[in-house]
């Protein structure tokens, strides 16, 4: 019992260390937005200055505390203006990598000054041992612990009482009004990001003395501060402070009782990430969520040519190379793969992961046990590490199910984090007797030494072809159905879903090649010497990786290489060596200043720039038209079989599956969206749902379309019972929807938003097409759709050159692909003209006529719809109130009342006739 206090106690010491680092990044992240992943290295670069004042240049102690505070504040005022205000509408992963790239600039200018030892640094505060309910404390946890609740409290009275609190809680609440009362946004931030800075300063300074004074120590703070600030969702001060020392107790009390598991304590407040944000996340994002601009992609096209002469010649140099060199191409090479890794998870999927050096990790150490432990020949061995990495991507990938941007980013750091200190900092698991890691002694492949020790020349050919064999997967990934699927998420995980694709599917197929690849830099880095050594695999440098992965172009196949070039030890390291003798030193913080400016400058990095001449050679050489290119295979001629709109007549005739929609109501929260609503929907008809502004239509379309989890109600699709069913089932069903707001993935061409709507590969697909990426024609219901809907001449276009109408009829044209019986249409007509409104008046008969769909529309324009539907519902404040041809729902006094507004409310409450709900669809 006197332990478990005891251990509580010290816990508080330490909980209040955290919330102290919490603090300052709440502070930050209310008045800017910013989730600052630099702070405890700001934190650090305080401490040092303090430290280096008052030891090593004589400055009295408090002088020195003040400078180190300033400097912490100038640092994040800095910050602010010279990179996080550039970046305030560039994509949410520049941003985010905009604070990893100062936190990078710093710890390497750190490393560079000052070393990576660990300073001992007598602290101000009284250290006596104190004796506290019968368990002995340091004193100085005390005090640490009563500052904490001091500067909580302070921050709290400020921000709630002072004008500058208001001001930066009116700023986060909504920017554009608190600039119309005179708030300057841009002020505001800067004062909170030298306000929150200077704090880490404070908090660094008043740490050292307890957990001593190096460049790591407190930048690792930071992810148990993380956990705390996530507790107190970034807003709450005093909730922050007590997630601080709750987790700091848990970790203490661990320590004590859980000593049998190494690394149980330092992961609590990974696993506290993990559990917060996942309860917290949504499988898909709310309505309305903002959508990011995107870094931009390569075509993942490779000229043969070109790649073999490349290889020959990188042979041949690697073949006349000095084992020093041969060893930086190897260093290169292998860094090229992790970052190839990140192309796949963040550049092509969206998701940003800070896991590849923890899954490299993973694989060096299944193949370091398998040669170790089982004797498996190295051949065998990589295949082990490289697919047994899979299933643990598969487990980093199961948070990015429920979570996204910055969140997926801090929770797989937290479980890479965890990684490392359970198993590859465990001895028992990560060293065999007598080495400092898994002896594996010298390896051959099948048959030939290819010994790093020894060879270091064919260990680098060995490296440059597995990795031109990843990069070639990968272009296959790119240029596959499958690569489309995993674009489409990453512009817009909605209607992704909307169109039948399985965007969890998609994530985890994502995470699982990008493990495979990052475990094949893993085994290549582990079995360079004779044993696999662990340090080579710190969590926190994937946080480096991805800052090398932006530099080089995130969505582009030569982004790797480029990006490699800056780091440590590589080959760009050697050749600044050359020109600039000691340079390669420099290279990190190099690498951290080309960061900062790659994302000042040009967010897509070099690829990009390398694209676009690709582009301009490639616009010389003679075009095919596109529509030819979607009826034949990547360029081979169109088989004769293709089926062509007059040849198949019915191909586009949809499967004749009527919807009943039973008793369905939508509430959130005290709002009741939609109360009790009945409908059916028939082939070949279309149903009108209207109703003011917002009376729940749209609300029952994302209900019946999965998107909305009815509170009670039923959706039938002809015999299926799709209640509770997933958004992508619902579509493969054959229910397919548009939005109000289209959702177009932008970022992607007409004719690639209709392959990502009518493409259904089968599970083999997502295998094969790492192989072969097959290109099938577009079926000819969706090329009767692209003549129907007049977008032959645009498939080629990207999304973002089309004019409003053009992008209403793709928006539409693309939910018919899908080939549904049901089609639900939220608001096509808004902001058309009259004569296009016509015009998609006449298509949406066409498509319940000609083409035998059961078609929805929800529309404000009520002539279009008394028009076009030949049965009308009413909706107001959720309820039905009326149904009936639109001549029956026009003469209705109710709908006039509520709707059109010309009845009063008691004229028209007598003659509701059926508001009490008989279901149209009995
Ligand atoms: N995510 C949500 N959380 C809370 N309330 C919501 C949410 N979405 C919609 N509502 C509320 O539910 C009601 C119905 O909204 P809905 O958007 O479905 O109506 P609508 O008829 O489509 O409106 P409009 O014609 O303006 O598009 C409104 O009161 C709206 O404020």
């Amino acid at each position: 019992m006197d332990d478990i206090l005891r251990f509580a106690l010290l816990g508080l010491g330490l909980g209040a260390l955290y919330a102290l680092t919490a603090q300052g990044i709440v502070l930050i992240y209310r008045g800017s937005g910013v989730l600052n992943f630099a702070h405890g290295a700001i934190g650090m670069a305080g401490a040092y200055v303090q430290w280096e004042l008052a030891v090593q240049h004589g400055v009295s102690y408090w002088t020195a505390v003040g400078c180190g505070v300033l400097v912490a504040g100038l640092l994040g005022v800095l910050t602010h203006l010279l990179v996080m205000r550039p970046l305030r509408r560039a994509s949410s992963l520049a941003r985010l990598v905009g604070t990893l790239a100062v936190f990078i600039v710093l710890t390497a200018a750190a490393v560079k000054r000052y070393g990576d030892s660990v300073q001992l640094v007598p602290g101000k505060l009284p250290s006596d041992l104190l004796e506290v309910a019968g368990a002995t404390v340091s004193e100085d946890r005390v005090w640490l612990l009563g500052i904490a609740i001091a500067i909580t409290v302070a921050l709290h009275l400020l921000y709630k009482h002072s004008m500058f609190g208001l001001g930066t809680t009116a700023v986060a609440e909504n920017q554009s009004a608190a600039s119309s009362l005179g708030w300057s946004a841009d002020l505001i931030a800067a004062a909170n990001w030298g306000l929150g800075s200077a704090l880490a300063g404070l908090t660094g300074i008043l740490i050292v003395p307890v957990i001593g004074l190096s460049v790591n120590g407190l930048t690792t703070l930071l992810l148990s501060a993380l956990a705390a600030a996530l507790v107190g969702r970034f807003s709450s001060f005093p909730v922050t402070l007590a997630g601080g020392l709750v987790i700091g107790i848990v970790q203490s009390e661990l320590t004590r009782f859980g000593t049998d598991i190494t690394g149980l304590a330092a992961s609590v407040p990974f696993l506290v990430i993990a559990l917060v944000l996942v309860a917290r996340g949504r499988a898909l994002p709310l309505r309305g969520t903002f959508l990011d601009r995107l870094p931009a992609l390569g075509t993942g096209r490779v000229r043969p040519v070109a790649l073999a002469v490349t290889v020959a010649v990188a042979l041949l140099l690697v073949a006349l190379s000095t084992p020093q060199w041969a060893d930086a191409i190897t260093n290169t090479l292998v860094l090229s793969l992790i970052i190839l890794s990140i192309v796949v998870v963040t550049g092509y999927a969206g998701q940003v992961s800070l896991a590849a050096y923890a899954l490299a990790g993973t694989g060096a150490f299944i193949a370091g046990h398998a040669v170790a432990d089982w004797g498996w020949p190295f051949e065998l061995a990589l295949l082990a590490g490289v697919l047994g990495t899979v299933p643990i991507g598969l487990l980093f990938a199961l948070p990015a199910v429920r979570t996204r941007g910055v969140n997926l980013a801090i929770i797989t750091l937290g479980l890479g984090t965890t990684l490392e200190v359970m198993v590859f900092q465990n001895t028992d698991l990560a060293t065999t007797p007598g080495s400092d890691g898994i002896a594996v002694g010298r390896q051959t492949l099948f048959g030939i030494d290819i010994s790093g020790v020894d060879h270091p020349q064919r260990y680098a050919a060995l490296v440059l072809l597995l990795f031109i064999g990843a990069a070639l997967v990968v272009a296959n990934i790119r240029r596959s159905r499958t690569g489309r699927r995993l674009i489409a998420v990453r512009a817009n995980e909605r209607a992704a879903a909307a169109l039948g694709i399985g965007v969890r599917a998609t994530k985890l197929y994502a995470f699982g090649v990008s493990a495979a690849i990052a475990a094949l830099a893993g085994v290549l880095t582990g079995f360079r010497s004779t044993s696999v050594v662990f340090t080579d695999f710190a969590a926190f440098d994937s946080i480096t990786a991805l800052g090398l992965a932006v530099i080089g172009g995130v969505g582009f196949l030569v982004g790797p290489l480029f990006g490699a070039t800056f780091a440590a030890g590589t080959v760009g390291a050697r050749f600044g060596d050359l020109v600039v003798p000691g340079l390669s030193e420099w290279m990190p913080l190099i690498g951290g200043i080309i960061l900062l400016l790659t994302l000042v400058g040009n967010q897509d990095g070099i690829g990009q720039g390398l694209g676009k001449q690709a582009a301009a050679v490639e616009r010389r050489l003679p075009r095919r038209r596109s529509l030819d290119r979607a009826r034949s295979i990547e360029g081979a001629p169109a088989p004769a079989s293709t089926p062509t709109p007059e040849a198949a007549p019915d191909a586009h005739r949809a499967a004749p599956l009527p919807l009943h929609v039973a008793n369905l109501t939508v509430r959130y929260g005290g709002v009741v969206a939609v109360d009790d609503l009945s409908f059916a929907i028939e082939p070949g008809r279309v149903t009108g749902l209207i109703g003011p502004n917002g009376a729940g239509k749209t609300s029952a379309i994302d209900a019946v379309t999965g998107f909305t989890r009815p509170a009670s109600g039923s959706v039938r699709l002809g015999d299926r019972d799709l209640t509770g069913t997933a958004v992508h089932l619902r579509a493969r069903a054959g229910l397919s929807r548009s939005f109000q707001s289209l959702e177009l993935f932008e970022d992607m061409t007409v004719l690639d938003n209709l392959y990502a709507a009518c493409d259904r590969p089968g599970p083999w697909t997502y295998l094969k097409d790492l192989i072969r990426p097959g290109s099938r024609p577009l079926p000819a219901q969706v090329l009767i759709a692209v003549r129907e809907f007049g977008l032959e001449s645009s498939l080629d276009r990207s999304v973002g050159d089309l004019s409003y109408g053009e992008r209403r009829l793709l928006a539409i044209a693309r939910a018919v692909a899908t080939s549904p019986s049901v089609l639900l249409l939220d608001e096509p007509a808004a902001g058309l003209s009259d004569d296009e409104t016509r015009e998609l008046a006449r298509l949406v008969r066409r498509l319940a006529e000609d083409w035998g769909m059961g078609v929805l529309l929800v529309e404000h324009d009520v002539d279009m719809v008394m028009s076009v539907c030949d049965q009308v519902v009413v909706l107001d404040f959720g309820r039905r109130i009326s149904v009936g041809t639109p001549d029956e729902v026009r003469a209705d006094p109710a709908v006039r009342a509520a709707y059109l507004g010309d009845l009063s409310p008691e004229e028209a409450e007598e003659s509701v006739p059926g508001a009490e709900g008989d279901p149209v669809s009995a």
